[in-house]
């Protein structure tokens, strides 16, 4: 599968980790950075990331910040992205199944790597299961103006 990465400062070593385990699995991996140790802001990389994924280049995007929160919500500014903060494998699992989720977000200094490694199976494996969540996930990209 074609996977982008993306994080700020906080996650760096989590997300060289990830890469690489994602590359054993026979992933293509498109690391968007950053790759060096330099604060950095994670809307930046956000919206790198949300740009790959929601263009196609990408199938789907890994976002990492501090705690997830500040990524996730720069990613899904991007009407084409469902980026889903999770913290466990059943979470990861159903922002596929329910939600389609082409993002996941982890929090690298509250999840550690093994927890990060699980979430990230279930969330690659997981299909989407349609039906009833269909028109649902379709309104989500279609949010009305404020
Ligand atoms: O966005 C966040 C919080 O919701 C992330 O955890 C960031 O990584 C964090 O804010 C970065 O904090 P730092 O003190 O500048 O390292």
């Amino acid at each position: 599968m074609r996977i982008a990465i993306a994080s700020d400062h906080s996650a760096i070593d989590l997300k060289a980790e990830l890469v690489g385990w994602l590359t054993g699995e026979g992933h293509e991996v498109t690391d968007l950075g950053p790759q060096g140790d330099a604060r950095v802001d994670y809307p930046d990389y956000g919206y790198k990331l949300a740009a790959q994924v929601g263009s196609g280049r990408a199938e789907r995007g890994v976002a990492l910040c501090g705690s997830g929160i500040g990524i996730s919500i720069a990613v899904n500014r991007n009407p084409a992205c469902r980026c889903a903060l999770v913290h466990e494998p059943v979470s990861a699992a159903l922002s596929r199944e329910h939600n389609d989720a082409n993002v996941i977000a982890l929090g690298a200094r509250l999840v550690g790597l093994d927890a990060a490694k699980r979430c990230i199976a279930a969330f690659l494996a997981t299909e989407f299961a349609g039906g009833r969540h269909g028109p649902r996930v379709e309104k989500l990209g279609a949010a009305p103006a404020c």
